[in-house]
């Protein structure tokens, strides 16, 4: 198997701290919330001020973007950003390729955008995007009369003809996935008409929020099962309403498993968000006997957000229904980590869209779980793993395949085994969590990057 770096890795060797982590921290803020601000508040009139948007590299993408179409974004003095709309139906042809970087969530949202509007324009990323599917939203943006091209499976580059008078979209979920979802959303917005989503298994709602928010006309119907209908009317007059966005709860799982994992820690991780379709890993840490409280749970800018306090906890296997899959679909990586530290075994249900992430997600965290002597094996969609401790583990590399979620969890892989982890590439942790060294360290991590 080939193992290419990119020409600047930053490579870390992680050892145990030795001690106990502890303190008080904020992590970043939410980046699928940051990216809906930036795209919500480009298509909307007026200004819109964002407190607490996420300054990595997927969301900076974002921002790129909407600027090449039309929106005025800049960054205040105080960490505040501003954006004034162009206006939905308004924006403007990008003159040059659009680079979406190491972001599916960036470039399948942004597809919506420019379906359904009266431009040409090509999209391309890195080369982990470029592998990711498009086929799954450019099936049903193709509704919109929008035409598109690109490589073969969907992949980027792709271009896109999109329409001045999109049609409507009337789309039932064929993959559980809130990108897509959005994209159709984004697609409708500007489309006449009614643009309706049938969701069987419900996904994270931050677009049909944020909609609501900059004043569409959104209704959200729900059957006994569990799905969703959304209805979005059409051309609605989007304006400019600030957005505070909560920290990240998929940015948190890494410092709140470290915490769980390192004997005697103790750590506050302050206003993390906690929108219920978002907190399925709070969920089984807990039923894994973790030492979680969420304390001072409060609504911070229309989302529901609370203080995670965590003690470290002797952890026991579980098993994880796919059911719970869309509601913490980041997370696994960490929660196997987790779960080679616990009693028994624990079997992770229903995995199959980890296989499009920015890595094979599924098959990168069995070979980080093997590399650092963890029992682990895949069956169909699942993921299994059996526990043990944590002198047995570590030692091995880490092949981050430029995902961040995976740097991340072999940091903390290194923080709690018994031998030193070596992960061969940290730089792509800054497309979702810009700081997390230094705040590991703020813990008492000890990284010496
Ligand atoms: O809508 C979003 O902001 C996201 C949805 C999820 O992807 P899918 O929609 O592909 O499941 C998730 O993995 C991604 O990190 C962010
Ligand atoms: C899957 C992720 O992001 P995206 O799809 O936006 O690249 C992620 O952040 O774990």
């Amino acid at each position: 198997m080939t193992h290419a770096l990119p020409a600047d890795a930053r490579p870390l060797l992680v050892r145990a701290p030795g001690a106990p982590l502890s303190g008080r921290i904020r992590v970043p803020g939410d980046k699928s919330i940051s990216h809906r601000a930036l795209m919500f508040a480009g298509l909307a009139w007026g200004e819109t001020r964002i407190d607490g948007l996420l300054e990595g590299e997927d969301v900076l993408r974002t921002a790129a973007a909407m600027r090449a179409l039309g929106a005025e974004i800049r960054r205040e003095g105080d960490g505040r950003w501003v954006v004034r709309g162009a206006g939905l139906g308004r924006l403007r042809e990008p003159e040059d390729v659009l680079d979406m970087g190491n972001s599916g969530t960036a470039a399948r949202l942004l597809a919506g955008i420019l379906a359904s509007h009266g431009l040409h324009s090509v999209m391309t990323g890195d080369a982990s995007l470029r592998r990711r599917p498009m086929a799954r939203v450019i099936g049903p943006l193709a509704g919109t009369g929008a035409v598109f091209a690109s490589r073969e499976g969907g992949r980027l580059p792709l271009s896109i003809s999109g329409r001045a008078d999109p049609a409507p979209l009337h789309v039932r979920m064929q993959v559980a996935s809130a990108q897509v979802k959005s994209a159709v959303l984004l697609a409708g917005l500007n489309a006449p008409g009614e643009t309706v989503v049938e969701e069987p298994v419900p996904t994270r709602d931050h677009s049909e929020n944020m909609l609501r928010h900059f004043g569409a006309d959104l209704s959200v119907e729900t059957d006994g099962a569990g799905g969703r209908l959304i209805r979005l009317q059409g051309r609605p007059t989007l304006i400019a309403r600030d957005v505070s966005v909560p920290s990240d709860p998929s940015s948190a799982a890494f410092p709140l498993v470290a915490a769980l994992l390192v004997p005697g820690s103790e750590v506050l991780i302050e206003a993390v968000g906690l929108n219920p379709l978002r907190t399925g890993l709070f969920t089984t840490l807990r039923e894994m006997g973790a030492a979680l409280a969420i304390e001072n749970e409060r609504i911070e800018g229309g989302e529901p957000v609370g203080d995670l306090l965590v003690r470290a906890s002797a952890l026991r296997g579980v098993v994880v229904p796919a059911q719970r899959a869309p509601s913490m679909i980041d997370e696994y990586p960490v929660l196997a980590v987790a779960a080679a530290f616990a009693e028994g075994e624990t079997r992770m249900c229903g995995l199959d869209e980890l296989r499009v992430k920015e890595s094979d997600r599924l098959s990168a965290t069995v070979a980080l779980l093997q590399a650092n002597g963890a029992q682990v094996r895949v069956e169909g969609d699942d993921m299994i793993v059996v526990g043990r401790g944590a002198s047995a583990l570590g030692g091995g590399e880490v092949r981050t395949q430029m995902d961040h979620r995976l740097a991340m969890s072999g940091v903390v892989m290194g923080l709690a085994a018994g031998r030193p982890v070596a992960v061969d590439d940290v730089a792509f942790i800054d497309t979702s969590f810009p700081g997390f060294v230094p705040l590991m360290n703020a813990l008492g991590a000890g990284l010496s990057a």
